[in-house]
């Protein structure tokens, strides 16, 4: 059986430092083992929070950030600069404060970026690019990645897959997603099966408002009602919570509270 763990943590700002020291722990031994990491980031409260505490920590010196291979869960297809790009503000948190290799930061085409404002054609270019990085020996059309961040909205939603819209049902690496729930309307968005390849999938949610969504992550049956339901990786699954997030955890969820 594959592990999923719950961990709770006093307040978002304690879950932001202990998934930043989780993230820095992984990658420092994925390239220890390979000499290379992957981490796939998501937009959102906590996501953001996350890699700002990062860069407020010493540790970040412990990984070699030119051998890290960045990717995104999902985009906003927005400009490049919009401020509610989450590749915008991956960047000014932490890609901006280390020095990465340009060449593998990945971020989602921006509206203005080669296909304009042609969401499919950039979803496409983003699957190409995520094949070409793919392992020959895995039969995946993405890497494997050895961690895969996804922050949880209160509807449920991971990413941008929302529940019963057409991307919870598409088998496609990468979709074009238009009219979303949550503005923006159109965005771009890894689906199920290229969350499923990440060894690693970490849910982050903080605050009340994402209480039931937690609940439905652990308890529903059905992917498509509830995104985060589905969202697991290959070699397990941590939901990293604050108390409020936690509110509502189902009966029997392990749980290691923090002080
Ligand atoms: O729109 C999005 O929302 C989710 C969750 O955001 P939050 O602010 O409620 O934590 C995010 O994970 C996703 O990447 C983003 O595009």
């Amino acid at each position: 059986m594959i592990p999923l763990s719950v961990l709770l943590h006093r307040d978002q700002d304690v879950l932001a430092e202990a998934a930043a020291a989780r993230l820095v722990t992984r990658l420092v031994d994925a390239q220890a083992a390979r000499g290379s990491a992957s981490v796939v980031l998501t937009g959102g409260g906590v996501g953001t929070a996350v890699l700002a505490a990062l860069a407020a920590s010493g540790a970040r010196d412990a990984v070699d950030w030119g051998r890290v291979d960045v990717w995104w869960g999902d985009e906003r297809f927005l400009p490049t600069g919009d401020p509610d790009r989450n590749e915008t503000g991956a960047r000014a948190a932490l890609l901006d404060h280390v020095p990465v290799d340009p060449a593998r930061v990945h971020p989602m085409p921006a509206a203005d970026g080669p296909d304009g404002d042609d969401p499919e054609a950039a979803a496409e270019r983003y699957a190409v690019e995520l094949r070409a990085a793919a392992r020959p020996e895995d039969g995946e059309p993405v890497p494997p990645f050895d961690v895969l961040m996804l922050g949880v909205g209160p509807d449920a939603h991971v990413a941008s897959l929302f529940p019963e819209t057409p991307a919870v049902r598409d088998e496609r690496p990468v979709v074009a997603v238009r009219d979303a729930p949550k503005p923006p309307p159109t965005r771009i968005s890894l689906t199920f099966p290229s969350l499923r390849a990440a060894e690693e999938v970490w849910l982050l949610a903080a605050g009340d408002s994402k209480a039931e969504a937690v609940r439905l992550g652990l308890t529903e049956p059905s992917p498509a009602r509830a995104p985060v339901a589905g969202a697991r990786g290959r070699l397990g699954t941590l939901f990293l919570l604050d108390r409020a997030a936690a509110a509502r955890l189902p009966h029997g969820a392990q749980g290691l509270a923090a002080p």
